[in-house]
Parts: C-alpha cells; structure tokens; sequence
C-alpha cells in the first residue's frame, strides 16, 4: 500500500479519472470548483460504503431511518442558528482579489515556514539533497503541495528562531479553536500573505456558506439548501418517538446530500460544495447516558488526541480503550463513548487503515456553545489529517430551540414507577387586576411569565418581595408587574409523570471524503512497473465483485458469458463482464485499477468441462475448478 510518506497524488488522481471514478462537473464547460460527478466505478464504491452503513449502524441498532427535503425554509435554520451562525472566515489578496478561507491560508504558510525551516535546519547539518528529500518526506503529514511551497509569499528553506518556531507549532495546534478576531491577530502578527502571489490579505470577514434561494413564484418565502442532514430529522422528533411507541433511547438516520458554499475548494472531494452525508441522531435520557451495548465495544483501542494535549499546543496521541477513556472521563459519556468505537469499526470494516486514523476531541472555543462534548474521526491522507466524521453530543439544544419557536412540545413523557414530589416554582396571577392592567397584552404577559427559567423566577420573586415590582420580557419588551397581580413562590408538586427534553448524540459522516481517504489507503503499485496500478478495496464495498472473462471474442464463449452472469447476479455478486479484445493481462491489469477483487476467465477448457480459472486481485494467484464450485468460494467471500 502506498503510505503517506511517498503518496504521489498526481498518480491517483490520473487513475480516479482514467476509471471514471469521479470527475469535475460540467467539465467540457470548464467545471467549476467544489463539484464533482461520480461515474460508474465511484457511484458504485460510494453506494456501497453506505450500504455498509446502513446496515453497520440502521440495522444493527434498529434506527429509524427518514429521507427529508432538501430545501428548508428560512425559519427553521434561523432557529437552529444556521442563519446567523454557519459561516467561515474569508480574506482577499488585496491586488488579484484571489478569495482565500482565513484558517487555511494561515495553516499553509506556517506550515509551508516550518517546512523550510526544517529544510534549512537538515541542509546546514551538512546532509546529503537525498537525506534532506527522506527528513521531508518523513514529515509529509503537514507539509504543503511541493508546487506551492516554491511559489512567492512562503519562504523556501529559511531557519526560523526557537521561539519562533514554537510559537508557530502553537498556533496551527490551536487553529481549530480560533475565532475572527484572534485569525485577524495572528495574521498580523505572522505577516501572512497570498501563498499564491505574495501579496497582502485584507482582514477575515465572515461569509455564510448557506445556499439561499427562494420558494414558490411570489418570492417571499426564504429558503436553503440545508448544510446538513440533521435539521430535518429534528422536526419529525415527534412523530419519530410516537412510532417507536414512545421508548426511549432511539436514534433516527439519513443519508442524503447536503450543501455548503465553500469559500475556496481546493482539495478534491475532502471540500466540496455538495455532499453526500450520513447522519444520526440518538436520543437519550439527559440524566442517564449509559449505553445498554456498551460492554460490547469497551475493549476497542482507540488512537485518540484529546483537547488538553492541543491546548498545550501539542499533537501527541495515545493509544486507550473505550472503556478507559470513558471511565477517566476523557469521553464524557457512554453514549458518546460507544458511538466512537462504533465509527472506528465501520472505518475499519470498509478498509480504512488504523495507524492512519484518530480521534481528535474538539478545544472548547471549537464546539459549537451548547456541545458538551466533541469528537472527529480524522484519516491521515496525503492532504494531512482530515476531520471524515463528526460525533458531538449536542445536548437539548436542537429540541428545544425548535420547540420554543413552534410551541410544540418536542420532549418525552415517562410514567414513573413511583410517583415523586419535587419543589417548583409557581406563579399565581390575580385574574381581577391583571385582565384589566395588561388588556389586549394580558395572553402575552401571562405567557411570558409561565415560562422563565429556575433562574429568572428567583429573581423576579425577589425582586416582588423586595420592592413590590418587577419586569418580564414580553416579545422584546420589558414589561412591568407587580405584587398585587402576580405572586411568584415556590411550592411542592407531586409527578407521577416525568417530563424531559432527550439530549442528543450525533454521528456525522461525510461520505466523499471517506470514500477518497480509502481510495488513498486502498491503492498500491504492483511490482516496479509504474502503470500497474492496483486498488485493494475489501471485497464488501469494492465497486464489482467478479469480472467476467470470456478469452477471445469466439461465439463458442457466449452461452457460458450468459449462464455465468445469470448465476452470479442470481447470487447477489455484482459482476462487470469485460469482452473487449484486450489480452487477459491487459483486462486484468484493468480489473485491478477498478479494484475489483476477482476475475472469472472463461476459455476452450471451459467448453469442454465446464472449469474455470478464478484469479484473486491482491496475491495474482489462480485456481481452476468448476464454475459451480468457483460460485461457492465467490459465495462465502461476498
Ligand atoms: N465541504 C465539505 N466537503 C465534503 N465533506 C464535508 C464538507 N463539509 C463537511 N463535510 C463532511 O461532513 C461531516 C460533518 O460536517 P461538520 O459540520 O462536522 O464538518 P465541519 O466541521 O464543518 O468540517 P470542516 O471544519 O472541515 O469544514 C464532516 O466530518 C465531513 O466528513
């Protein structure tokens, strides 16, 4: 397998192209950044990374999978904080007026600074053009596409000061964390211009990377594309929990596209602006996030950088079993805990290689405000280390915001064994004076008051007490009450039905990216012949199971090309049947471009009795028996 050390991109990427396996949309227009089309080889891979999916996580924890739309209306991503919040920071070259993303352009250069600081170090140590080349390459992980490196505006190959150094080590392990006015600090600070040109950025500014567009012909109604999945299975909460017959936990899935207008694509399929994800959302008792499975995973090592190690400006890992990490406390929670090792299973199953995958946990200024906890399934590809699936417990946030804008009541109710007494507070209105005070008002005031939190009523009470008047805030306004028409107490109230809103835990998996990390992961160069490219795809998502072969174009073959194929499709082998006249050698060196992991070649022997040489992709090696026993092996490796 090739490693990230000697990853020569340029290959792969003639090979993903060569085999259809994505390309630029509207390529013969010129295409346009951040939009590919999979052909039949991509779609294929891709279908059946999910199809791996779905059953690894739908089926196995009989979730309830849904399919909602795409285009949501304004109100319910205003709600969700989309609207105000889900954006990035841009600059511009202040000459050519090349848009940049704040964050990336400052880890290019520093990265691109360290790069040649190491270069200068290892030159002036007196090593050889060949030992530098190895001291580069052994630090492949963060280096910079070797044509950038050389261009304007990033020093080649100067030595940095020690404290230099490390203050640039520090600032790319925080970067994650770092917000519009410290991105601003520290591109002054560290004179960061156009890796491209040289030139001077202006200041980062924020851009929002919805899609918005307009629904129905009248233009009032604003609508998005939505940047994620997630939204839509929120709003059917309700009808989700009536459907699992009100018990709790439950997750609900979905797979679809989702959108977001990338300032500035530049990496393949890792940012695009339109995206294949597979999100899930599990619902769970805020007072008891244990997970009835977890003991089936606690034994699972996890490589795992955890938000202390970075904020030292450090990127060490450590090597801890779930069930550790949750038992110190590095993991939150069970829940969280088990869907960690549960994504490292997926990823491992579909052929991504652990010595290149970790789980970073998220800094605090990273998380979103109301997260409790966050991590990201991060692959190492020839692009460094690329965040391919998100786990974040969000709390009640979602539920609650949603609930708060619509009215509807998006929690659950639990029947308690024994019923319990708790204290509340209470508010009492004296329906004599407070109908005529507030008149036309008086719903709203009333509404207003019956829902302020612990906090709010504590204050109000003493506020009554203290001075006989107090205010509440009615749409924006505050409005004043007073003792003699509200009274605001604690009392003891006795439930004999729980109510809750359910915290939620979110796996989040782009599926591009992951299908590109394991395309890296996946493909090798056979022997020293440079066009013998192989892709070792595990036979469960490879694109095509089986190749059929018939030797040469002679009529003789075509009966057993048709028996063979009915046979095989009967069972379920997807199959791709390659009579071009092409030697065999040829089509299987094809066949393993595809990465297809075996190949059934039918020939004169076949004809006479009924026997057929089956060839595996990796070891090249071949055995011949009948094609009702070689349909057996094919069975059981399908
Ligand atoms: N532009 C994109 N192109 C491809 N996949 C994406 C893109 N943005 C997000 N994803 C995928 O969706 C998953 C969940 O999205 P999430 O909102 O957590 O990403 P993000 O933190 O915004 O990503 P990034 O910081 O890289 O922009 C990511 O783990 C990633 O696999």
């Amino acid at each position: 397998m090739s490693s990230a050390e000697n990853f020569d991109r340029a290959a792969l990427e003639q090979l993903v192209t060569k085999r259809f396996f994505y390309a630029p949309s509207f390529q013969i227009y010129g295409g346009v950044a951040g939009l590919y089309d999979f052909g039949p080889s991509g779609c294929a891979l891709l279908n059946n990374i999910v199809s791996v999916w779905r059953n690894h996580f739908v089926l196995e924890e009989e979730m309830l999978e849904v399919d909602t739309t795409i285009m949501t209306t304004y109100d319910v991503l205003k709600t969700s904080g989309h609207v105000d919040k889900f954006a990035d920071f841009m600059c511009k070259d202040l000459k050519n007026g090349e848009i940049f993303r704040a964050d990336h352009v400052i880890e290019a250069v520093l990265e691109a600074r360290l790069q040649g600081d190491k270069e200068a170090r290892s030159a002036k140590a007196g090593k050889t053009t060949e030992e530098i080349a190895a001291d580069t390459a052994a630090d492949a992980a963060n280096k910079v596409d070797k044509k950038k490196k050389k261009k304007k505006g990033v020093v080649v190959a100067v030595e940095l000061a020690d404290d230099v150094r490390q203050s640039y080590e520090e600032s790319l392990a925080q970067l994650d964390n770092f917000g519009g006015e410290e991105l601003t600090n520290i591109m002054k600070k560290f004179d960061i211009r156009s890796p491209e040109s040289g030139n001077e950025l202006s200041e980062p500014k924020e851009f929002n990377l919805m899609f918005e567009s307009l629904i129905g012909p009248t233009g009032q109604l604003k609508g998005f594309l939505r940047p994620e999945t997630a939204q839509g299975q929120f709003l059917n909460f309700k009808k989700l929990l009536e459907f699992n017959n009100d018990k709790m936990p439950f997750a609900s899935a979905q797979v679809g596209r989702s959108f977001r207008n990338e300032i500035s694509p530049r990496s393949g399929l890792l940012r695009v602006r339109e995206f294949t994800m597979a999100e899930i959302e599990h619902y769970v008792d805020p007072e008891n996030k244990d997970h009835p499975k977890f003991d089936e995973v606690k034994d699972v090592v996890l490589t795992i950088l955890p938000k202390d190690v970075q904020m030292s400006g450090k990127t060490a890992t450590v090597n801890m079993t779930v069930g550790d990490a949750v038992a110190k406390k590095v993991i939150d929670n069970q829940t969280l805990g088990y869907f960690i090792a549960r994504i490292y299973l997926f990823l491992d199953k579909i052929g991504i290689k652990g010595d290149r995958l970790r789980f970073r946990q998220h800094m605090d200024n990273e998380m979103a405000h109301y997260a409790t906890d966050c991590w990201d399934a991060e692959i190492k590809t020839s692009y460094g280390w690329i965040e391919c699936v998100g786990c974040a417990d969000r709390s009640a946030y979602d539920l609650t915001v949603h609930s708060k804008r619509t009215g509807e009541k998006l929690i659950v109710r639990e029947q308690l064994a024994e019923p319990r007494t708790i204290e509340l507070w209470q508010v009492e209105i004296n329906k004599k004076t407070f109908g005529p005070k507030y008149k036309k008002e008086a719903k709203a005031v009333e509404e207003a008051l019956l829902a302020l939190s612990d906090e709010q009523y504590a204050a109000l009470a003493q506020e009554l007490e203290t001075k006989g008047t107090g205010s509440v805030e009615v749409n924006g306004q505050s409005v004043e009450v007073g003792k003699e028409n509200v009274t605001v107490k604690k009392g003891t109230v006795t439930e004999h039905v729980r109510e809750y809103t359910p915290n939620v835990i979110e796996p989040s998996f782009g599926i591009g990216r992951i299908l590109y990390s394991l395309l890296e992961h996946s493909w090798w160069v056979r022997g020293d012949d440079e066009a013998r490219n192989v892709l070792s795809f595990p036979t469960v998502v490879a694109p095509f199971k089986c190749c059929l072969l018939p030797l040469s174009g002679n009529e003789q073959f075509t009966p057993f090309v048709r028996k063979f194929s009915r046979e095989l499709r009967a069972a379920g082998i997807s199959l791709r049947t390659d009579d071009s006249k092409a030697s065999i050698g040829r089509r299987y060196a094809r066949n393993d471009e595809l990465g297809i992991p075996y190949a059934i070649t039918i020939d004169f022997d076949t004809v006479q009795d009924g026997t057929v040489t089956l060839r595996e992709r990796d070891s090249t090696k071949q055995i011949r028996d009948t094609f009702e026993n070689i349909l057996k092996v094919l069975k059981e490796a399908n």
